[in-house]
């Protein structure tokens, strides 16, 4: 008798264990979907410093520096490098979203040049740079195969929770889709 309840404390013990692995721990998905969300927020200022200097929104060969640093920086930390790129190739694209929907609000308004703007290469990318191995350390901590339905529902509910909502669906669903694939099968 007294072995049977033992056999069913360790049961109820291993099932607790099991669901709690499931999908993304809660408190590192916050941080994760924080940091998203403060790259995320620098997008205007990019915007606002291009506005002034007409300068293109897309910068693939920018684009490329950052890929290859991040590429090579997960080799190093051990954290799966194609998944790596795929999250922050969305998180240039979630931020080019938002940069031409503020590009096209200014033209509609008739827009002239801000008084003033920050400058892109001395204020404004040394921010998205520091937050680079941040992002990195939270994508090491996602394992692959973990996610099922309801975990990745919650990671979407989440997301529209923490990430500001002057960012639309659009943008949430363009940044956190990647951890999405990686999490539901590898
Ligand atoms: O640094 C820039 O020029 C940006 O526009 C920012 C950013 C990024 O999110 O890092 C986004 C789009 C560009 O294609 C390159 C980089």
């Amino acid at each position: 008798m007294k072995k049977l309840l033992h056999l069913l404390l360790v049961g109820i013990f291993l099932t607790i264990i099991s669901c709690k692995s499931q999908g993304l721990p809660e408190s590192e998905k916050e941080i994760l979907l924080k940091l998203i969300d403060k790259r995320l927020s620098v997008a205007p200022l990019v915007a606002k410093s291009k506005w002034n200097t007409k300068a293109p929104i897309d910068d693939p060969a920018r684009e490329k520096v950052i890929l290859d640093g991040v590429q090579a920086k997960a080799k190093k930390m051990v954290v799966d490098e194609n998944f790596a790129r795929d999250f922050f190739q969305a998180q240039f694209e979630g931020g080019k979203i938002v940069q031409r929907q503020l590009h096209n609000q200014w033209k509609g308004e008739n827009q002239g040049l801000f008084d003033t703007s920050p400058d892109l290469a001395h204020e404004v990318r040394p921010i998205l740079d520091s937050l680079t191995p941040q992002l990195l350390m939270e994508l090491k901590k996602i394992k692959p195969n973990s996610c099922d339905t309801h975990s990745l529902k919650k990671l979407n509910r989440d997301a529209r929770k923490i990430i500001n909502p002057i960012f639309n669906d659009q943008v949430v669903e363009t940044v956190i889709k990647p951890i999405k694939n990686y999490c539901k099968s590898h």
